[in-house]
């Protein structure tokens, strides 16, 4: 059992003490010390103080080169964990969160309201994100700092998320080829040490500058489009053969940040459908150009028509490429495959200590006005510059101008 030792940082931990601090329980908490940039001993033990004010039972297990996140979840549900939480890049949260869903065999919500299948366990996901893109807990509105994670996580509150398997794989965040299997391979752990967020930024340009072109068949069921002025339209299978492209992203989570999922409005990880986005443009230019309005479409929760992109909602989806592409899943290359995006016969979800969707809503909405204001002004701001710099051209505005004094002389 945890024990805060040093009344200091008791007094301190207390100050961050949570609604229904005094929880009893059992966390483990699956820790890579070889994440982000962080020093790792610091890290555990501010999780170690922060979860101890709720929690009975605090464990931190590191994973090692040998013993990888999965081995580690899966002892910490043997010795009995009520929570565990993932506290490291998005590669160690996908491999808990696998085998927390995977321990809930059956049907039904896991961990959720609904049905918790035949026999599985409850044990909710926490995330302390502690590597480089940290897009999961981005998506989620999980905080950053490594003690407001903690804090969020001893508060309780939980979402469900949905189960998306990708080839047999569970996918927590998205998969794609082209473009987004470009931009993983070329942000290698090298890069990111040196770089962090901005090596996906980087190898982004270069994979616009080099991606080829190549042809994909899609095939979708239970397919939800948009029409322009808002209707939205579902049909049970739709088949697309021959479309070009430079990239194909499948998304179940995903932050604005990660654009190529973008066009939509939103990424909604809870509606039992992925985002299916298909990134046609050419030239880099204009392929910068349309990678930031999906950023905005993202940030400011509205679908976007590009020339050039294609998104709309599905179930499941199945992409064949000719020729064959390396596929990624969750910023892992597994190979080069056919894309199979599957969801099971029922809809499963798990449950993560997260801050509620609507209450994401909320701030996201907030933000997105508050944006919107900046963008309004920034426009109001270069018409009001353009307008004087014209002036100006014609005759200057500021100093002495006899004429201008004339004219207001005699007006008077
Ligand atoms: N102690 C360790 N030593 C070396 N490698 C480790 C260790 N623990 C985990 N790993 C490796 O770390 C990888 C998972 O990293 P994770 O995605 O969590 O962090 P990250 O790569 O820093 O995050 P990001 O992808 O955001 O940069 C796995 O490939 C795993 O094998």
């Amino acid at each position: 059992m945890f024990r805060v030792e040093d009344p200091a940082s008791k007094s301190s931990a207390a100050a961050f003490a949570p609604p229904n601090a005094g929880t009893r329980g059992r966390v483990d908490v699956i820790f890579n010390p070889i994440s982000g940039t962080g020093d790792p001993d610091t890290d555990a033990a501010l999780i170690e103080q922060h979860l101890g004010v709720s929690f009975g039972t605090v464990t931190i297990r590191r994973t090692t080169p040998d013993v990888g996140a999965a081995e580690l979840a899966r002892a910490a549900l043997d010795d009995g964990a009520d929570v565990v939480v993932a506290s490291g890049g998005d590669g160690t949260v996908g491999e808990v969160a696998a085998v927390l869903v995977d321990a809930e065999k059956g049907s039904g919500l896991v961990g959720g309201s609904g049905p918790d299948g035949d026999g599985g366990r409850r044990v909710r996901l926490g995330v302390i994100p502690r590597g480089t893109a940290n897009a999961f807990a981005a998506a989620l509105g999980i905080p950053s700092s490594v003690t407001a994670a903690a804090d969020l996580i001893a508060t309780g509150v939980s979402r469900p998320i949905d189960a998306v398997w990708m080839n047999g794989r569970l996918m927590i965040l998205l998969g794609g080829v082209g473009l987004e299997a470009a931009v993983v391979s070329k942000a290698d752990r090298g890069l990111k040490r040196r770089l962090g967020p901005l090596a996906y930024v980087l190898s982004g340009i270069h994979a616009i500058r080099e991606q080829r072109t190549f042809r994909v068949r899609v095939e979708l069921t239970d397919v939800e489009d948009t029409s322009d002025s808002g209707v939205v339209v579902t049909v049970p299978t739709a088949r697309v053969e021959n479309l070009v492209v430079k990239g194909l992203t499948v998304a179940n989570v995903a932050p604005p940040t990660s654009v190529l999922a973008q066009g939509l409005g939103a990424v909604r990880p809870d509606d039992g459908l992925v985002e299916v986005v298909a990134y046609t443009a050419g030239g880099t230019l204009h392929s910068i150009s349309a990678l930031f309005r999906l950023f905005l479409s993202g940030v400011l929760l509205r679908r976007t028509r590009l020339a050039g992109v294609r998104a709309v909602r599905a179930r499941g989806v199945r992409v064949v490429c000719e020729p064959r592409q390396l596929v990624v899943i969750d910023g892992e290359e597994v190979g080069e495959a056919d894309m199979v995006v599957t969801q099971g016969e029922t809809r499963r979800q798990f449950e993560v200590l997260a801050p509620p969707a609507v209450e994401m809503k909320r701030a996201r909405r907030r933000l997105a006005r508050t944006l919107g204001k900046v963008a309004r002004n920034v426009r109001g701001l270069l018409l009001f510059g353009v307008t004087v710099a014209i002036l100006q051209s014609v005759r200057p505005l500021f100093g002495e101008d006899e004429d201008a004094e004339r004219v207001g002389v005699a007006s008077l």
